[in-house]
């Protein structure tokens, strides 16, 4: 494989771009290469300036459920950008997308547009305490929501690749009301809540975590989390920027049958441009500006490109429920076929699963934790990362991610990325 025009790029790019990217996930350092740069994508591939093709799994880090490009989605685009890229008023689309939301969620009576996920869980934080009337959060070990300054401390996805899972730059001031727990522990959790429970105003998670890996919680966790917010009077955030509309149509809440009284979102409700949301209860809600003292605001809040693309992608999954069995089923194959090869070779590694979504981790040991995520080898998942490289398999370039899959990615495509698999594990044996 060549990449000479990418190396080209990235020596440019570093000297106008701090570390060359504009997210640190992308610079793929953990693996130990310099960064790809990609031109174009179509279905479940990508390519890069170079003209190689891979089988993407990182789909945007996973806005793209149906696959980069696709011309249903697309179609009106270009009608839409005729008219105008933004207004800073309001537009029929936002409704559209609203009601599509509120639809599918039964907890969410009203929600409010923002431009990223990290806007969405830093509103909806601040929400919640106005709510309440209380300070202190809790968030778990190895979750990731977004970069806001009370929120990085103890981070999964890039914080955790990069070996700082708490930012410098983050003062003592902000995080001194996190509270951080580890993720499925229930005694834990009963411990905090006996000693902080009243002073609580919210405890936030990722209901299936994405950015240890995947880690989905245990029902019975979620279900006492519930339980313990709902005594305390705490707000219950689930932060669904990853798993709504991807797990399920309804999210991981659906799917858990546990009903949170905020929620975030982001990437899907997007169709790949930038896009947040908060929504819950309308007696929460209803504390937004300008209805309520609580202020959030935003210049690109709504905009009308993102808001028609999401409302294409949204309302696309909603007639073809189809396409959620099909993903599963996609990612259940991968699933099999791994772990038979990781059997055959003797390799030390897992793989996590919960419908669609699912990480290989080098590790043997069961994941359940952010604990045990942290005894992963790295040194070998950087080496099987770059031998998947080689035979055209793009996977997400750190161990503290999970793989993205779309309506796109083919059977042969499976196939294709169990034969590359299976050639990275036997250069691991
Ligand atoms: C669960 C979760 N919450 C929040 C965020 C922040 O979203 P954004 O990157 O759009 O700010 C992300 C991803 O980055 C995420 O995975
Ligand atoms: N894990 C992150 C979000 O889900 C990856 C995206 C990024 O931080 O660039």
């Amino acid at each position: 494989m060549n990449f000479e025009r990418s190396k080209k790029l990235w020596k440019e790019a570093q000297k106008y771009i701090p570390g060359g990217v504009n997210s640190p996930v992308r610079a793929f350092q953990s693996v130990g290469m310099d960064s790809l740069f990609i031109c174009k994508g179509k279905g479940s591939k990508v390519y890069d300036v170079d003209g190689n093709e891979y089988i993407d799994y990182i789909c945007s880090w996973g806005p793209l459920i149906l696959g980069h490009s696709n011309e249903f989605i697309y179609k009106d685009m270009y009608e839409v950008l005729q008219n105008g890229t933004s207004y800073g008023l309001c537009t029929e689309q936002e409704i559209k997308l609203a009601k599509l939301i509120v639809q599918a969620y039964p907890s969410v009576d009203m929600i409010r547009m923002v431009n990223s996920g990290t806007e969405a869980t830093m509103s909806a934080l601040r929400l919640a305490r106005g709510y309440t009337k209380r300070s202190k959060i809790l968030k778990f070990e190895g979750c990731y929501h977004g970069h806001s300054d009370s929120l990085l401390v103890k981070s999964g996805s890039g914080a955790l690749t990069f070996n700082e899972p708490t930012s410098s730059g983050v003062s003592e001031d902000a995080i001194k009301n996190t509270l951080v727990a580890p993720y499925n522990d229930i005694e834990a959790l009963e411990k905090i809540f006996q000693i902080y429970g009243e002073e609580l105003a919210v405890v936030i998670i990722e209901p299936v975590s994405g950015n240890m890996g995947v880690v989905p919680a245990k029902k019975e966790f979620l279900q006492k989390l519930r339980e313990l917010t709902k005594h305390y009077e705490t707000v219950l955030i689930f932060d669904e920027v990853i798993t709504g509309f991807r797990l399920s149509f309804g999210g991981a809440q659906e799917v858990y049958g546990v009903q949170p009284d905020l929620t975030c979102f982001g990437k899907i409700i997007g169709g790949g441009l930038p896009v947040g949301a908060y929504g819950g209860k309308k007696e929460i809600m209803e504390m937004v500006s300008p209805l309520g003292t609580v202020y959030q605001a935003g210049t690109l809040s709504g905009n009308p490109l993102a808001m028609h693309l999401g409302y294409q992608v949204l309302s696309y999954l909603k007639g073809h429920p189809q396409v959620y069995k099909y993903i599963e089923n996609m990612a259940k194959k991968l699933e099999e076929g791994i772990l038979e090869t990781i059997e055959e070779y003797q390799i030390d590694a897992t793989v996590n699963r919960l419908k669609g979504m699912l990480s290989l981790f080098f590790t043997k040991n069961k994941v359940e934790s952010f604990e045990e995520v942290r005894k992963c080898n790295i040194k070998i998942f950087s080496e099987y990362f770059k031998a998947m490289l080689k035979e055209g398999i793009l996977l997400p370039p750190s161990q503290f991610e999970g793989l993205f899959l779309s309506y796109a990615h083919s059977e042969e495509d499976i196939q294709k990325t169990l034969e590359a698999n299976k050639k990275a594990m036997l250069l691991l044996k």
